[in-house]
């Protein structure tokens, strides 16, 4: 399972962002996933995690799946959080993101995915329609990718896509 990018001063992926997630992605069989240890810091309610950081990790976590589907970075159009269960402070949960295998236009990725803790009890799933950026549009986003195991070290989407990604 490999680790994806990161980007410094992302809510949910950056690692000098003091109020954020600090979260590192990662490439599973079937999508991306992510672990997240419910953090007093981001309450809403007393000892319950606002909903927003929970919409946040799932936006993020499904939007990196499209993207690995896509062959380029995706913005969110749409996303519908059901929040099942409040999330207590000190959980750790599992984040998991899918692409829907059942792509019918290029333009438009149907993603969903679910906040779930080691006993399998799912606290929220998501789902939502991401796009495409175009090739001259994702440019400053690989400005501000770093590897996840080397800061100093830039991205290019050969690295996320391969050599034979999408022009
Ligand atoms: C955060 C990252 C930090 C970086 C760290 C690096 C880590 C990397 C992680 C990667 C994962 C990131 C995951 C988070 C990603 C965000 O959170 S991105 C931020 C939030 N989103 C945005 O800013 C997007 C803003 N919206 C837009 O740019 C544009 O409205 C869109 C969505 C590209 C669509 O624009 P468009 O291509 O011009 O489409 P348009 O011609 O208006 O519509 C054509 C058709 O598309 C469909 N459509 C259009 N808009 C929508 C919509 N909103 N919903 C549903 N369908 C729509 C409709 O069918 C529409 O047909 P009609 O209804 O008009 O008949």
């Amino acid at each position: 399972m490999e680790k994806l990018p990161r980007y410094s001063e992302c809510f949910i992926c950056g690692r000098d962002n003091p109020a954020g997630t600090d979260i590192t992605f990662i490439r599973t069989e079937e999508g991306v996933a992510c672990e997240y240890l419910a953090a007093p810091k981001h309450n809403g309610y007393r000892g319950i995690i606002h909903g927003g950081i929970i919409s946040a990790l799932l936006d993020e976590c499904v939007g990196w799946a499209v993207s690995l589907r896509a062959g380029r970075m995706c913005v969110t159009g749409e996303l519908t959080i059901r929040f099942r269960k409040s999330l207590p402070v000190s959980t750790k949960v599992t984040v998991k993101g899918f692409c829907d295998p059942e792509q019918k236009t290029r333009r438009l990725f149907r993603g969903y995915g679910h906040i779930e803790d080691e006993a399998g009890t799912v606290y929220a799933k998501a789902e939502g329609r991401f796009f495409p950026m175009s090739e001259e549009a994702q440019k400053p986003v690989f400005e501000c990718l770093k590897m996840a195991d080397a800061p100093e070290k830039a991205v290019t989407p050969a690295d996320i896509w391969g050599e034979d990604c999408r022009k």
